[in-house]
């Protein structure tokens, strides 16, 4: 009894799903919208989600959270943040007891600034939870593109087995016990992006979108040790490596959100970019911790409309000089 329940139709969960069968360990996932579950069942493609690619024959996929739950050795939960309070009641009604629970969400809920493990504790004990994180488009790891993540348990045992089983061929799990340093880099790291998309949407520059993701991974740093994070986690791969990638280029759904946010172009119908949700508690919890983030502020204000990208840039600019390593 081995099988991977993965919970979540979209980019992510159906990539983490295509991913398992793909490397012959039974796989089921969970769609709620049946239309999701009967394109990928007949046709072999998430056309909604994950435009352009095969999934493999293997994959089963269902509209029945319980049928996707009954008998799974691992869960993989890959709904957005903002869902888990909603989605943990019924699937901790479901899950089977000793069945672990991957958290794949990045973003803090808003109104509590909670992260997914502290939701997913309220529900089930937190020996099971584990939380998966890293630089990892859907896109490639569906793709089969070589991809490394960090997974991350409280017990270091418990971490090591489910890197050992979830890893692939191309999909190198490294085993951590930093669950909240983990969530926090993969969290703050969407902020950030959309700020580098900002700088590249008004044409500030690549030296600008460099100065972005340097100040910014600092702030992500200072935040996270606050919230107890260790250094190592936030220059790893949830950290440091996730904020390189989500700010390369609008293959980044918050990159590109920050790039329409600077052009001045419409935002409607953008896909899901978790640091719009995630910045204003962000920037409270840094306030809080009394962290200086003045990038994930800014991000935060211009979601809000309370500053221009142009008044935000022209107030960065104009703080008083300081020495680097504050
Ligand atoms: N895409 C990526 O490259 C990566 C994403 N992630 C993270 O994974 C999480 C999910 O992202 P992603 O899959 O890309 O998002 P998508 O927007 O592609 O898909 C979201 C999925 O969640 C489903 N969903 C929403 N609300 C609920 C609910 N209440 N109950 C059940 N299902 C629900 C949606 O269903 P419906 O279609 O019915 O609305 C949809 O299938 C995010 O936190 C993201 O940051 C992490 C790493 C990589
Ligand atoms: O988390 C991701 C890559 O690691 C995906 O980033 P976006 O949600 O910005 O597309």
């Amino acid at each position: 009894m081995s099988r991977i329940a993965v919970i979540g139709g979209g980019a992510w969960g159906t990539a983490l799903a295509a991913l398992e069968a793909r490397a012959g360990r039974e796989t089921v996932l969970y769609a709620r919208d049946p239309a999701t579950v009967a394109d990928i069942t007949e046709t072999r493609r998430n056309r909604r989600y994950l435009p352009g690619l095969d999934l493999p024959p293997a994959l089963r996929a269902t509209s029945d959270l319980g049928a996707a739950l009954a008998g799974a050795a691992i869960v993989l939960l890959v709904t957005p943040a903002q869902t888990l309070r909603e989605i943990l009641p019924a699937l901790a009604a479901a899950c089977p007891a000793e069945a672990p629970l991957v958290l794949c969400a990045k973003g803090i809920e808003r109104g509590t600034g909670r992260f997914a493990s502290e939701i997913a504790a309220e529900h089930l004990g937190g020996a099971r939870i584990a939380v998966l994180s890293g630089p990892s488009f859907a896109a490639d790891v569906a793709a089969g593109l070589p991809t490394a993540v960090t997974l991350a348990a409280a017990a270091p045992d418990a971490a090591d087995r489910l890197a050992l089983a979830l890893s692939t061929e191309t999909f190198r799990i490294y085993a951590s016990t930093d669950i909240l340093g983990v969530e926090a880099g993969g969290a703050l790291k969407n902020v950030l992006a959309i700020a580098a998309g900002i700088v590249a949407g008004r044409g500030l520059g690549a030296s600008a979108g460099a100065a972005v993701v340097t100040r910014g991974l600092g702030e992500l740093r200072r935040l996270g040790e606050a919230l107890g994070a260790r250094p190592e986690t936030m220059t790893g791969l949830s950290g440091l490596g996730d904020l390189v990638l989500t700010c390369s280029g609008p293959q980044s759904r918050n990159f590109a959100y920050g790039l329409a946010l600077g052009r001045g172009a419409d935002l409607a119908g953008l896909k899901l970019a978790e640091g719009v949700f995630s910045a204003a508690m962000a920037a409270d919890l840094a306030r809080r911790h009394g962290i200086d983030a003045p990038l994930i502020a800014t991000v935060a204000a211009i979601l809000a409309d309370e500053l221009s990208v142009d008044e935000a840039a022209r107030r960065l600019l104009s703080r008083p000089l300081k020495r680097e390593s504050d």
